[in-house]
């Protein structure tokens, strides 16, 4: 599926035009804060229910407005509706989220229905960013390549999604009672049962979705013959030390948890473990190699999901800024012989041909933004 209508309400700067897109590749150019970053933003909205640059929906809503809206329209193929009110046959889904700030409300909407759980929405549309905080998935801690992993877990397992959640819920609760002051060992256990089981559940999910990334990286490794990539392991640590159930370590680390507070053992503490002949890459790899690593993941992580008939929207913003003109081009290349669909930012009027070669161009949009409106070129 691809976004190919987009309509936004009180959004940042926007215009409340709707635009068309291509289900392939469209070039979004203009002056610093014309609004390029606010359009792949409210994409985002649609795929990952939230904005990937600020962690607050208070934000991205209109300077003096409470509410903001964002409607989508997904299809296969090139769309050549007129707008979006005039008619929605042709649009395989329409997509809409709307947040009220003041009151902290959200309404989600998949296909005219409302829906109350996010990932209805999220899971027609696998949205994948890379803009410069991307970087942090090998430089940063854990966190960021959990959340890496579980963007591609969420969209291969279906039923990730409310495992997660029982676990977040269970892992609170246990905290909680870690936090009572008093050691309840029988209460305890009945928290350490659930969460043993749902994290067993979870890392399985994640282990598999891991080894179809695994394979896809080393076949992509092959291909892109970067030599430094072959001293390069990638491993997936689940959070404790599977050699041991996870009760058994939980009991034998009784004081030390209730010492701190909270539950130190399991999927939260789960990363994926990047060496290189040995040693943490974060540690030994050029800032350069750390952004080529993170790159060759992310489309890794592409390949998973087109294997298995869907398709990704990537959404490029500012890489001219981090990558040189090669990598760019070997990111364009891959991602159009993925088929995803590509949304590209920059400052300067781009020229296709640098990314793909002349008389290869595939089919793409091209779009000028100004003060939040855009014009197709
Ligand atoms: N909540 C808001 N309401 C209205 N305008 C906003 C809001 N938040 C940001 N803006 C403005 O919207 C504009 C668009 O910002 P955006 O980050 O999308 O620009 P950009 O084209 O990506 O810029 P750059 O090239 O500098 O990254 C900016 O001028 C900004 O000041």
């Amino acid at each position: 599926m691809a976004l190919v209508r987009l309509q936004t309400e009180d959004f940042r700067n926007l215009s409340p035009d709707p635009v068309t897109f291509s289900p392939s590749f469209n070039l979004l150019y203009g002056a610093n804060g014309s609004g390029k970053t606010s359009i792949l933003e409210a994409i985002g909205y649609l795929g990952l229910g939230r904005s990937f640059r600020v962690s607050r929906h208070k934000a991205v809503v209109r300077h003096g407005q409470t509410r903001f809206t964002v409607f989508g329209g997904l299809d296969r193929g090139n769309s050549d509706a007129e707008g979006w009110h005039s008619e929605s046959a042709g649009l395989s889904h329409r997509l809409g989220i709307a947040r009220d700030v003041t009151l902290k409300e959200t309404v989600l909407r998949v296909d005219g229905e409302n829906v109350r759980s996010l990932s209805r929405l999220a899971k027609h549309l696998p949205v994948s960013v890379i803009d410069p905080g991307v970087f942090d998935i090998v430089a940063g801690g854990p966190g960021k390549r959990r959340q890496f992993l579980d963007w591609a877990v969420f969209h291969v397992e279906p039923s990730f999604a409310s495992i997660w959640q029982q676990c977040q819920r269970v892992t609170s609760q246990r905290n909680q009672t870690l936090r009572n002051g008093r050691l309840d060992e029988s209460l305890l256990r009945v928290w350490d049962s659930q969460y043993a089981q749902l994290s067993e559940q979870l890392s399985e999910h994640r282990q598999d979705t891991f080894d179809q990334f695994a394979r896809a990286f080393e076949r992509l490794v092959d291909e892109v013959d970067v030599p430094w990539t072959r001293g390069l392991k990638l491993e997936f640590f689940p959070g404790w030390d599977r050699s041991q159930s996870l009760p058994e370590i939980l009991m034998s680390h009784r004081e030390q948890e209730f010492k701190i507070g909270h539950t130190l053992y399991g999927p939260n503490r789960a990363d994926i473990r990047l060496k290189f002949q040995g040693r943490p890459v974060a540690e030994t790899f050029s800032r350069g190699q750390q952004k080529t690593l993170v790159i060759l993941m992310k489309i890794a992580q592409g390949m998973v999901l087109s294997g298995l008939g869907r398709q990704v929207t990537f959404l490029l913003d500012d890489i001219n800024a981090e990558l040189d003109m090669g990598h760019r081009a070997m990111l364009a290349q891959k991602l159009r012989s993925l088929g995803s669909q590509v949304f590209i930012t920059s400052i300067e009027h781009p020229a296709p041909e640098s990314l793909w070669g002349m008389g290869d161009v595939p089919e793409y949009r091209m779009f000028h933004v100004e003060h939040g409106k855009l014009t197709e070129e």
